[in-house]
């Protein structure tokens, strides 16, 4: 290796997992010996890319819930109107429609800054109460989420960056979905594995052949041999 480690934007959900949702094993070797940053980005709530990093042994960078929650260098900042998701997401209940996560929603118990909803939900039912409350739906492939407009995985990148005193463009970003657009448009460069949907393949600079945690393996070790 001769050029100086990059550091990394990492979603979790099709990215460092198999093809049934669980972690690829493979990805505690590879990102315990990674030599830079590695920054966990995903739509989940925030104690799980936590829990996550702290069991990879890794420093807690996080970007949780697209961007609504970021914790770089001690640092928490939270992002995005959770009374305002909730206020739509009862508007939808009320409405006939169903989260869809079981009597204890582990998926929004600690949610601060937005709602996911379960993809067998009504999806226009959804679009449309969200629109009434001036709030997006992304669809990560694993969830609905209903979203303050603006809030992104990439705004949280660039928070990230400016509090480790980097530059945005000197991380490399791999992921699957529309909620890893904007990662790739601010990261110096984007990696959609083989699995992705058509809005991270289309904003990607590369799409890579392999699928979930072999194409994020794949990137990996070529950016090593750099
Ligand atoms: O929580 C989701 O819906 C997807 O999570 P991800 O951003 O890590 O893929
Ligand atoms: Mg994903």
């Amino acid at each position: 290796m001769t050029a100086e480690t990059p550091p990394l934007a990492l979603d979790i959900d099709g990215t460092l997992t198999d093809g049934t949702g669980r972690l690829d094993p493979r990805a505690f070797e590879y990102l315990q010996a990674w030599d830079a940053t590695v920054v966990l980005a995903t739509g989940k709530a925030f104690p799980y890319p936590v829990s996550l990093s702290h069991y990879l042994g890794l420093e807690l960078t996080v970007i949780a819930e697209n961007g609504g929650v970021v914790l770089a260098d001690d640092t928490v900042s939270y992002q995005g109107d959770r009374d305002r998701a909730q206020a739509a997401a009862d508007a939808f209940v009320e409405r006939g429609g169903d989260i869809g996560w079981g009597s204890f929603d582990a998926i929004n118990e600690w949610r601060r800054t937005e709602i996911a909803v379960n993809r067998s939900a009504d999806e226009d039912l959804l679009r449309s109460v969200a629109a009434e409350f001036d709030l997006e739906v992304f669809d990560t492939g694993y969830a609905y989420h209903v979203k303050t407009p603006g809030v992104e995985k990439g705004t949280g990148l660039e928070a990230v960056a400016e509090t480790l005193g980097r530059d945005p463009a000197d991380f490399v970003a791999i992921g699957d979905s529309e909620n890893d657009v904007s990662t790739f448009r601010v990261a110096g460069r984007s990696f959609a594995v083989a699995n992705a949907d058509p809005a991270a393949r289309e904003a990607a600079d590369t799409v890579v052949d392999g699928s979930y945690f072999d194409g994020t393996a794949s990137v990996l070790e070529s950016l090593a041999e750099e």
